[in-house]
């Protein structure tokens, strides 16, 4: 039975060495461009996630064989393409699993029918959905491009296409799309998103072109593309460590070190942003592993003060605000998040979200259209709540965080969320010492 609300309760110190799971974003494009690839694709360290394991059901839909070898082990067997899908593709709560994929079908010359949950149903797709139909791809939408929708693609051809807000998600349904297009695929970003399309691109054999320009970050690819199946090796992901890593700096006592987490600077935002608070973070044995940066990162109970974050900075940690927002309230003085309108249209509206479950707790918070601010007195906030995380995994695991340093307990309803992402949450918070309850 799945538990009904999962509880927090202030305790003693967190200590600890943690392994963590693999990242989402790599996870998905690694099935992903196993599946388009010819031959084999084995993964090490895949996210055994919800999100992940829809977008591994996809791949299969769409014709690769994708089998489990063990623990976060997985092989993919790619046919060279996608096959026209027999039934509908469902990607749970994933965001980043529907887009990609729509974005990968558009380049062939069959119809796929693609939904999700409730929260996914309510997510804008028009902004992948724009740039695919430039490039030839037809859909039908529920009304505001939203899921459920039929996408019918094929004879694509290239495209120039600036973005028109920094999203990883659209950046990569374009470049995917344009690995069956004809002729060159130029994407523009005002401001650099994650890369792990263009970087794992090249570990598939694909050629790929990245300047920086006045005009911003321009990515460029010839379309017909082939892949070829190759080994990924998945780091640990900074949007799970920002929970264990956020909990040790506002917990009295606490030390934590995250083994092998992924320090891609485009992925980075929270650790230098919870720096610059004050936090006592050590980076050590930084090293190359899967052709990303990664690292072993220690975070040390700490005195935070507010800061203004840079609104540039959003993009490497556009999931990392609800977790810094919980850092924010424990910290001294005001910490101003802008430039964060993105948040909004994520798994819930995010500002909206942790503006009331600050203010539940005892926090002075102010919400903006494009932004929050918080306001923190050093002191632990009050707690003693239940939040409503209308099924958001990283509000739930935000005010779960909170509630292990605040004076009193804090509860969220939906904890079963939480497993889109970070499915041993519960198990590692409570090996660092946490009290989480479930009932
Ligand atoms: O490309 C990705 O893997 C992701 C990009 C981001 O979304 P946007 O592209 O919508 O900013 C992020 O919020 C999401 O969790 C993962
Ligand atoms: C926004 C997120 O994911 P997605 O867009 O893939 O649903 C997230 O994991 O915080």
């Amino acid at each position: 039975m799945t538990a009904a609300t999962m509880t927090a309760r202030p305790g003693g110190p967190l200590n600890g060495h943690v392994r963590l799971p693999g990242d989402k974003s790599i996870s998905h494009r690694a099935l992903i461009l196993g599946a388009l690839a010819s031959g084999v694709t084995e993964i090490d360290g895949l996210l055994e996630g919800e999100d992940v394991l829809a977008t591994g059901r996809a791949m299969q839909a769409f014709g690769a064989h994708v089998e489990r070898l063990g623990e976060g082990r997985w092989r993919v067997e790619g046919q060279g393409g996608f096959k026209a899908p027999t039934e509908t593709i469902d990607c749970g709560n994933a965001g980043t699993g529907v887009r990609l994929i729509m974005g990968a079908a558009a380049g062939f010359d069959f119809e796929a029918t693609f939904t999700g949950d409730a929260s996914l149903r309510k997510r804008p797709m028009g902004r992948v959905l724009d740039p695919l139909k430039a490039m030839g791809a037809h859909y039908q939408a529920m009304e505001g491009g939203r899921l459920p929708l039929t996408l019918k693609g094929g004879g694509l051809k290239g495209i120039q296409y600036r973005l028109p807000m920094a999203s990883a998600q659209v950046k990569s349904a374009v470049l995917l799309a344009g690995l069956q297009a004809h002729g060159e695929v130029v994407v523009i970003e005002p401001e650099a998103t994650r890369d792990h399309t263009e970087r794992m691109f090249r570990a598939f054999g694909v050629t790929v072109d990245v300047e920086d320009t006045a005009d911003g970050r321009v990515i460029r690819m010839a379309g017909g593309q082939p892949l070829s199946g190759t080994k990924v090796f998945v780091p640990g992901d900074p949007s799970s460590a920002a929970f264990p890593l956020v909990a040790a700096l506002v917990t009295p006592g606490s030390s934590v070190t995250i083994e092998g987490m992924l320090l891609n600077p485009l992925r980075a935002g929270l650790v230098d942003s919870l720096i610059e608070m004050g936090g006592d973070i050590t980076i050590s044995n930084e090293r190359e592993a899967g052709g990303e940066p990664v690292g072993d990162v220690t975070a040390r109970h700490s005195a935070l003060k507010g800061i203004v974050v840079p609104p540039e900075r959003a993009p490497a940690m556009i999931d990392e605000y609800p977790a810094l927002a919980v850092a924010a309230a424990f910290a001294t003085g005001e910490t101003v998040m802008r430039g964060v309108g993105e948040m909004r249209v994520k798994e819930s509206d995010r500002i909206a979200l942790m503006a009331q479950g600050l203010e539940a707790c005892g926090v002075d918070v102010e919400e903006e259209p494009e932004g929050f601010i918080v306001r923190g007195n050093g002191q632990p906030p009050r707690g003693g709540v239940t939040i409503e995380t209308e099924g958001d995994h990283r509000i739930a695991m935000s005010f779960l965080v909170m509630g292990l340093a605040a004076q009193s307990a804090v509860t969220v309803d939906e904890p079963g969320m939480i497993a889109t992402s970070f499915p041993t949450f519960g198990a590692m918070m409570r090996g660092l010492g946490a009290s989480l309850e479930e009932a």
